[in-house]
């Protein structure tokens, strides 16, 4: 789904992430650690295509990110659901509005049972009509997932989905993705949070990478 061949990242002349060689598998979940600064949230740039390899390759659903036209770009990513480390809302909107955001913005049609399952889902159909300000950082963190999910996407990256949670809401943010990996979709989640990563143990058959020394690595059995 998503293959880096020795790929590489630098900002500015710095090489940040080396030597990155990985095959995401259909159906996978993966977490992404290592420090803060590391180069996590760029990894996952690279993935989604927010950054481009300044060397080696990166092809996502077998193709070579840089033969992509804007448009082959922007109808791949739309495969590929994203929650990003600060989950940012348009304040004025209620939460439906926001959460329907991919879709209305590629003038496509949102079906009413569909969006109401999305939202009990996520827990969230008390607060339909609630505008984000109006959220706690939980409600925020699971709205946030609601929209990358709305597109029904292949892949699902998330870069610190427990960031600012408390532990309880943290495991049922982890049970949410690992139900959508049931489902087939391909996960893959940056956290700093070990905890996090051991009770995943018990749900999921997960594989941990760490990006350490600019390089990425697949971690051992001591987390
Ligand atoms: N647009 C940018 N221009 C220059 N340097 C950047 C840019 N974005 C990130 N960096 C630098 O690249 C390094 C890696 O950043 P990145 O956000 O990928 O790390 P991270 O592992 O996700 O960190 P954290 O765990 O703190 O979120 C940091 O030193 C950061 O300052």
């Amino acid at each position: 789904m998503i293959e880096l061949k020795n790929a590489a990242y630098n900002y500015g002349g710095r090489d940040l992430l080396s030597g990155l060689s990985l095959k995401l598998s259909p159906g996978s979940f993966h977490f992404l650690t290592g420090p803060s600064g590391a180069g996590k949230t760029t990894f996952l740039k690279l993935c989604y295509m927010e950054l481009q390899a300044t060397a080696g390759q990166v092809n996502v659903f077998g193709k070579d990110v840089t033969t992509l036209s804007r448009d082959e770009i922007a109808k791949t990513r739309s495969r590929i659901g994203v929650v990003h480390q600060e989950c940012k809302f348009l304040d004025h909107l209620p939460l439906t509005a926001n959460v329907c955001l991919p879709l209305t913005a590629t003038g496509r049609e949102v079906n009413p049972d569909d969006l109401r399952d999305l939202l009990a889902w996520v827990g969230l159909d008390g607060h339909a009509d609630s505008l984000p300000p109006q959220l706690s950082g939980g409600e925020r963190q699971r709205a946030a997932l609601a929209r990358a999910v709305i597109m029904a996407p292949d892949i699902i990256l998330a870069d610190e989905p427990t960031g600012n949670v408390d532990w309880e809401m943290s495991q049922r943010l982890l049970r949410l993705l690992v139900e959508l990996n049931k489902m087939g979709k391909t996960i893959m989640i940056a956290t700093h949070d070990l905890n996090l990563i051991r009770a995943a143990k018990n749900q999921v058959n997960s594989r941990v990478l760490r990006i350490s020394n600019h390089k990425l690595q697949l971690a051992g059995a001591d987390l």
